[in-house]
């Protein structure tokens, strides 16, 4: 996943108080942050109250010593030959990422994919309520999916103030996406989340963060070329020995 820059300002993180609070985290680290988060949530789930740094970094897929310094940002540095307890470290990472508030999102464009993410238990369960569904396509409008009904997007304005929604997922062809962007951004909505394969235009104000799984196969497929060569050079040098792991978003 992406995230596209507005403003004057690059690399600063706008409307979000928790970042603001934390003015000097690194973009990489708060992308690595709900690695730890998700790491941190089975190891709890598992029964561990503590966790080494060596551990953790394990359960996340990211080396110890990133780790330790992406969570010394957050003045957090665990005990010598404890480690980091888990509940804490959970709270201050949801913390920071503003996740003791839920946030009401909104899902545009009901087509295959937005039907898939409309019925994804992921978002729930990670503290994102999908509230309202939109279509622009009236034989959608009032089909009810996982429990919601879809509205017409002419709808979105009054919806989105009534719902107070946070954030906008636009899952419409490209063609349709800036035009879905300007509703959203008209309505509020300060929080994009794109699935569609186009550059979005919005205010400075708004952050965008895009989606685009075909993006994420052709680094694989620069990473597999890249093999091929090593593996054909004088002497047969592998890098099947040194596997890279780089989750989807970051
Ligand atoms: N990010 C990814 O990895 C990924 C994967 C698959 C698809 N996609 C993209 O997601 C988007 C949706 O794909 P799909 O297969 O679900 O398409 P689809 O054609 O099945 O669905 C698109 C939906 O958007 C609706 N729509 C069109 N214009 C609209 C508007 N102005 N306002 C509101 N709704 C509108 C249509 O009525 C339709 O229901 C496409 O842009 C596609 O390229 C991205």
């Amino acid at each position: 996943m992406s995230q596209q820059r507005h403003g004057s300002t690059p690399g600063h993180v706008r409307g979000d108080d928790a970042v603001q609070a934390f003015p000097d985290l690194p973009e990489a680290t708060i992308a690595r942050l709900p690695e730890y988060l998700r790491a941190l949530h089975n190891l709890g789930e598992a029964g561990a109250d503590t966790v080494s740094s060596e551990g953790l970094a394990a359960a996340a897929g990211v080396n110890s010593a990133k780790l330790r310094k992406d969570l010394s940002h957050l003045g957090s540095y665990g005990t010598r030959g404890v480690g980091y307890d888990v509940t804490l470290l959970i709270e201050q990472i949801e913390y920071v990422l503003g996740l003791d508030q839920r946030r009401a999102v909104c899902l545009v464009g009901l087509g295959n994919l937005g039907h898939a993410l409309a019925g994804y238990d992921g978002f729930a369960s990670r503290g994102f309520k999908i509230v309202a569904l939109f279509d622009a396509d009236e034989s959608k409008v009032g089909e009810h999916i996982h429990g919601l009904a879809v509205r017409h997007i002419a709808d979105l304005g009054r919806v989105a103030v009534e719902e107070k929604i946070a954030i906008g997922v636009i899952a419409t062809p490209p063609g349709a996406a800036q035009a879905v962007a300007d509703v959203l951004v008209d309505a509020g909505v300060t929080s994009i989340l794109n699935f569609a394969p186009c550059v979005l235009s919005v205010p400075s104000n708004v952050d965008v963060r895009k989606v685009d799984l075909a993006i994420e196969l052709q680094i694989l497929s620069f990473h597999e070329h890249r093999k091929a060569s090593l593996t054909a050079l004088p002497g047969g040098r592998s890098a099947a020995t040194a596997g890279n792991q780089e989750a989807v978003g970051s």
